[in-house]
C-alpha cells in the first residue's frame, strides 16, 4: 500500500492528494508531526520536510518532484500537457503557488496561525497576518487575469497548476481568510475544480481546533 507522510493542512501533502485522487491511486495517511525531528522521519527524508510519499519501495520527497514522478508513471488522466510550452506554463504556475503566493499568502496566513498552534510556538505575529491578507488580494486578482484568457490556470485544459493553486487555497479556507466575492470567475473556477472526486477526502478533514469551512456543508458530490 502507499503511504503518505503528511500534515493534513500542509498545502504541499495536499497537492500530492488531490494528484493521486485525480489518478485514482490509493493511499494510507499517516499524520507526521515533523517539527519533532523524529529520528525515523529523518531517515525518511533528512530534509525533514512533508510530504514524503512511500511507493514502490521507494521514498519519495519534494511534492513537485512527487506529481512529476507520478504523472510519468500514471499518466491517465493526464496534468500535464504534451508539448513544451504548455508543460513551462504549468511549471511556472506551480512554482509561482508553491514559492510566491506560498511564502506571500500561506505563511502569513496559515502558517503563522496553525503552524504556531500545533508548534506551540506562541501567538501569530499581526504585522504577518496583515501582509498576507493585502498580498491574497494581488494574487487573487492574479488568478482572475489568467482565468479571464484561459478555462483553466495554465491553458484550456485542467493541470496541475490548478491543483498546486488549490491546495493553497482550500487551506486557507480553514482560516476563512479568502474573499471569494472577489472575482465570480475565480470563484467558479475554485468551485469546479473542488467538485472533483479528488478533493472528496481533502474536504472530509479533520483538523483539531480549525473546524471545516462552513461552506463546505453546501457542497453536494
Ligand atoms: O514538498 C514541497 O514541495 C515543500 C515542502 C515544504 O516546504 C514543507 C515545509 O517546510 C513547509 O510547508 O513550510
Amino acid at each position: 500500500m502507499n503511504r503518505l507522510f503528511h500534515v493534513p493542512l500542509s498545502p504541499f501533502c495536499r497537492k500530492v492528494r488531490l494528484v493521486m485522487g485525480e489518478k485514482r491511486l490509493e493511499v494510507e495517511l499517516v499524520e507526521e508531526r515533523y517539527w519533532e525531528q523524529d529520528p525515523d522521519f529523518l531517515r525518511r527524508n533528512p530534509a525533514a520536510k512533508v510530504p514524503v510519499l512511500k511507493m514502490d519501495g521507494k521514498m519519495m520527497a519534494e511534492s513537485s518532484a512527487i506529481c512529476e514522478y507520478l504523472e510519468e508513471q500514471y499518466p491517465d488522466p493526464a496534468l500535464m500537457p504534451r508539448d513544451a510550452d504548455g508543460r513551462y506554463e504549468v511549471r511556472r504556475l506551480v512554482a509561482w503557488f508553491d514559492d510566491k503566493f506560498h511564502h506571500e499568502v500561506t505563511a502569513k496566513l496559515l502558517y503563522e496561525r496553525v503552524n504556531r498552534k500545533l508548534m506551540g510556538t506562541g501567538y501569530p505575529d499581526s504585522s504577518n497576518v496583515k501582509a498576507g491578507a493585502k498580498a491574497i488580494k494581488y494574487h487573487l486578482d492574479y488568478m482572475h487575469w489568467l482565468l479571464d484568457h484561459r478555462r483553466w490556470l495554465a491553458g484550456d485544459v485542467m493541470s496541475l497548476a490548478d491543483f498546486a493553486a488549490a491546495a493553497h487555497l482550500s487551506a486557507l479556507d480553514y482560516i476563512s481568510d479568502v474573499d471569494w466575492n472577489r472575482s465570480a470567475v475565480v470563484k467558479d473556477w475554485y468551485a469546479t475544480i473542488k467538485s472533483r472526486p479528488a478533493f472528496r477526502a481533502i474536504l472530509a478533514d479533520q483538523v483539531p481546533g480549525f473546524p471545516p469551512p462552513a461552506h463546505y456543508a453546501d457542497l453536494d458530490f
